[in-house]
C-alpha cells in the first residue's frame, strides 16, 4: 500500500517506485477533482489515505504536514481541481503552492490510476484517532522522536504530585507551558534544562502536539535535581499546586482524565527508581512508558492494580455500603482488589461474599475506569443479582462500617441530591452517593435508569 499521511513531522520514507510514464498530468488533475467530491469535507476526521497495491504501509510515509484527507481535496488550488474546474480552491490546507499538485498526492494518484480497476471501497482512510495513536506509540518507542516532540509540545506542571491549577469562576483551569517557557522558568530557579527529561508523555492533540507532565517537587535518583520551592513557583506561575483529590470536582472531565494519567505516571516513576533485583538506579525512557535497569536490562512497566466494583441488586433494591473513612452519609458500590490468579467473575463473587455474605446469581460487565487514588487502579464495574431468597446482609465489619438495601426512590433522590436522610451513629446525615466522576456513580445511575425503564407500563 502507498500512504499519504501525517507522520508527525518525522522524516518521510521514500515512496515505492511508481512508473511515472503511466499517467499524464491531466489524469492527475482529474483524479484530484474526483477525490474532492468523494471525501466528505469534515476537517480533522481523516488523516491517512492508503492506496492499495503498492508496497507496504511501513515502506511508505511521505508527509502532507497538517493536511487532513479532507483538506487534500478541499484545500487544493483551483488549477489542481481538474479540468472541469468545479472546485474553486482556497489554498487553505494545501500542502503546495497554488497551481502545483502536491508531490505526495501526485504519487498516490499515480498509484490510484494504476489500480483503477478496484472500487473506491479499497481505499482505507485512517481516522485521526488511529494516526494519533500510532504517533503516541512511536514517541513511546523512540527516544529521539519523543525528545523532538518536546520542542513543539506542551507541559503540565506538578509539585510533589499536586498539579498546577489556576482559578477561574469556581472552576480550575490547567495551564500548559511550552518548552521555551519551561526552560526560562527552570533557569530562573537556577535549574538545568536537563530536568525536562524527567517529564512523562501523557497524550497528544489531534494535531500531534505532544503533552507532557513534569514534577518540579520530586527528586529523581538518576539526576541531581533538587525540589523547587513551591510557593515561589506558585507566585511565578500565577497558580497553585493543589492536591488532585481536592480539585476533582472543579475540573472538566478531559482535564481530570489527563491529570489522573499524569499523576499516576509521575507517582509510579517516583516509586520505581531502583531495580528490585540489583538495587541499582533504573533509567526512564524519554516518554516515561518504562524504566530499565542498566546493569541487568530488566524492564519495569507502569502498572495498575485491577479492582472490581459491583452494584448488587435483588431485583427491586440495590445494595450500597460504606467504610468509616467515607464522608458522613455517603454510600457506594462494593469494591475490592483482585487476588492473584482470579478472573473478574471470581473476584466479584468473592468480594460480595466476603463483604456482605451474599451469593451472586447473575453478573454483567458495565464499564471500566482508571482511578489514581491512592495508587493506580483499573476499576472494572459490574452489575450483579443475588440468588433468589438470599437477601440477608451479613456485614464484614473488618471491611465495612455498614451496608443496606436501598429502594429505587431513595437512590434516585440521592442521585439528584434531593437528600433522603440516613441514620448513622445516632445522628442523621443526608444520604449521598459518589460524585459523577467515579465509576461507582455511573453504576448507580445505570441501575436507576434501568429500573425506571423496567417499571414503565408496556
Ligand atoms: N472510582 C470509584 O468509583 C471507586 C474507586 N474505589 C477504589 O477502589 C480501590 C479498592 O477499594 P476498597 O477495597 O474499598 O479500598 P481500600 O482502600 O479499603 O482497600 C481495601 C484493602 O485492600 C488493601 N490493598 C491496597 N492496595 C492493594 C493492592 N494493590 N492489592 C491488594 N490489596 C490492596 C488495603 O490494604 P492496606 O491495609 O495496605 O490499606 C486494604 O486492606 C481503592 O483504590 C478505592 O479508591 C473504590 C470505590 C469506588
Amino acid at each position: 500500500m502507498l500512504t499519504i499521511c501525517d507522520c508527525g513531522g518525522q522524516k518521510p520514507t521514500p515512496h515505492p517506485r511508481v512508473p511515472l510514464g503511466l499517467v499524464s498530468e491531466h489524469q492527475v488533475r482529474k483524479e484530484l477533482g474526483k477525490i474532492n467530491r468523494a471525501i466528505p469535507p469534515r476537517e480533522g476526521t481523516f488523516k491517512k489515505v492508503l492506496v492499495p497495491g503498492a508496497g507496504t504501509e511501513a515502506a511508505a510515509a511521505p508527509t502532507v504536514r497538517g493536511g487532513t484527507g479532507a483538506e487534500v481535496g478541499r484545500g487544493a488550488p483551483s488549477r489542481a481541481a481538474g479540468p472541469a474546474g468545479q472546485h474553486e480552491g482556497t489554498g487553505r490546507g494545501a500542502a503546495s503552492p497554488a497551481g502545483k499538485v502536491p508531490r505526495d498526492l501526485t504519487m498516490s494518484l499515480y498509484c490510484r490510476i494504476a489500480f483503477r480497476g478496484k472500487s473506491f471501497c479499497c481505499y482505507r482512510l485512517l481516522s485521526t484517532y488511529v494516526t494519533k495513536t500510532r504517533y503516541l506509540f512511536e514517541l513511546k518507542e523512540d527516544d529521539d522522536a519523543c525528545k523532538k516532540a518536546q520542542q513543539t509540545g506542551t507541559f503540565y506542571l506538578f509539585h510533589s504530585l499536586a498539579p498546577l491549577l489556576q482559578t477561574s469562576e469556581h472552576r480550575y483551569l490547567v495551564p500548559r507551558f511550552s518548552l521555551s517557557e519551561l526552560e526560562r522558568l527552570l533557569s530562573k530557579f537556577g535549574q538545568n534544562a536537563q530536568r525536562i527529561e524527567d517529564s512523562v508523555l501523557i497524550g497528544c492533540s489531534e494535531q500531534h502536539e505532544a503533552w507532557f507532565a513534569l514534577d518540579l517537587g520530586l527528586n529523581s535518583s538518576s539526576s541531581t535535581h533538587a525540589s523547587l520551592p513551591k510557593s515561589e513557583m506558585e507566585t511565578e506561575l500565577k497558580g497553585s499546586f493543589i492536591e488532585l483529590r481536592k480539585a476533582l470536582f472543579q475540573l472538566n472531565p478531559v482535564d481530570s482524565s489527563l491529570l489522573f494519567t499524569a499523576q499516576s505516571l509521575l507517582h509510579w516513576h517516583d516509586g520505581h527508581q531502583f531495580c528490585s533485583r540489583s538495587g541499582q538506579p533504573t533509567k526512564k525512557n524519554m516518554a516515561g512508558s518504562k524504566r530499565v535497569c542498566p546493569s541487568n536490562k530488566i524492564i519495569y512497566y507502569p502498572q495498575m492494580a485491577p479492582v472490581v466494583i459491583t452494584l448488587v441488586s435483588d431485583g427491586t433494591r440495590c445494595l450500597l455500603a460504606r467504610q468509616s473513612s467515607f464522608p458522613k452519609g455517603l454510600y457506594s458500590a462494593l469494591a475490592g482488589f483482585c487476588d492473584m490468579g482470579e478472573s473478574v467473575e471470581e473476584a466479584v463473587r468473592r468480594e460480595v461474599a466476603e463483604e456482605v455474605g451474599l451469593e451472586l446469581e447473575r453478573l454483567q460487565y458495565s464499564a471500566s475506569q482508571h482511578w489514581p487514588f491512592p495508587n493506580s487502579s483499573l476499576m472494572i464495574a459490574c452489575h450483579a443479582t443475588v440468588k433468589p431468597g438470599q437477601t440477608e446482609i451479613q456485614v464484614n465489619l473488618r471491611e465495612l462500617e455498614a451496608a443496606a438495601w436501598f429502594s429505587y426512590a431513595e437512590v434516585a433522590a440521592a442521585l439528584k441530591r434531593k437528600g433522603t436522610y440516613i441514620q448513622q451513629q445516632n445522628q442523621s446525615f443526608p444520604f449521598s452517593v459518589p460524585p459523577k466522576l467515579a465509576i461507582a456513580h455511573q453504576l448507580i445511575k445505570e441501575w436507576v435508569e434501568k429500573h425506571a425503564c423496567s417499571s414503565l407500563p408496556d
